[in-house]
């Protein structure tokens, strides 16, 4: 069985709406409906577990849930109250104990391909980890927290990582059970994975694979939704 983990129990603070930017509109429809179908499509996915705060249950039904015609079946699980990590160990603690593969993903990340998705799960299946990701394309510089630059980072073999993230079940639910033990906080799942001493495979998952963060990002989101439109 493959799961998929979307979470969206974010609040959104960079973001400054007045709703949680996972609700928030590009070109009509809810980015979150639009993260949702994707998965929906992916002929490996045999479940979805969505990740949202609990007070949105309602909400979520309502306005993210209840337009969709899905044909994997959908559970809810409660969104972390602090961390994104909180709300993906919620999340991977709803999925079926059958699971074999868990793919992870941020739900504010609508412009993932469904081939891609595969190409990730695919990836898992063959190596036990694998994520997304687009190799870095400007010059990277490291600074100091005055904003020094103290050099300049060989930027061969540097990737930019997204979502999905997938692995195989037992695997990311020890990561994130030792994490939680350790009282280790990482930005993505696959840190937590890289700590037990396994390798993750990284592969191209393009750059319009983009996190919808700032309200920028939601300009980019409405003009590359257009662009796809107008193809
Ligand atoms: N406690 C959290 C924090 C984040 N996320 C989810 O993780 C993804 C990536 O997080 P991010 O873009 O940082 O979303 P927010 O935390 O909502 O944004 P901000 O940091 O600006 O508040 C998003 O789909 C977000 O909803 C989550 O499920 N639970
Ligand atoms: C998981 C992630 O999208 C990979 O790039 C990223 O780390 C999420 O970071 P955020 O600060 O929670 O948006």
């Amino acid at each position: 069985m493959i799961s998929a983990v979307i979470v969206a129990g974010g609040s959104g603070q960079r973001m400054g709406a007045s709703v949680r930017k996972q609700y928030l509109e590009v070109l009509g429809r809810p980015i979150l409906a639009r993260t949702i179908e994707v998965f929906d499509q992916c002929p490996e996915v045999d479940r979805i577990i969505l990740v949202v705060p609990q007070d949105d249950y309602a909400l979520c039904r309502e306005q993210v849930l209840a337009p969709l015609t899905l044909a994997t079946p959908l559970d809810l699980a409660p969104g972390g109250i602090r961390l994104r990590q909180e709300s993906v160990y919620n999340g991977l603690r709803a999925c079926d104990p059958q699971t074999a593969i868990a793919a992870i993903h941020d739900g504010v990340r609508p412009f993932v391909t469904a081939e891609a998705v595969s190409r990730c799960v695919q990836g898992a299946e063959k190596n036990g980890a694998c994520m997304l990701g687009v190799p870095a394309f400007d010059t990277l510089k490291l600074t100091d927290n005055d904003g020094r630059i103290i050099k300049t980072v060989d930027r061969a073999n540097m990737w930019l990582a997204q979502t999905p993230q997938a692995f195989s079940y037992p695997l990311i639910m020890e990561a994130h059970e030792k994490a939680l033990a350790d009282g280790f906080e990482g930005t993505d799942d696959a840190s937590l994975v890289e700590r037990l001493g396994m390798a993750v495979h990284i592969i191209e998952g393009g750059r319009n694979n983009i996190k919808i963060t700032t309200p920028e990002d939601l300009a980019l989101a409405q003009a590359l939704l257009k662009a796809d439109l107008d193809a």
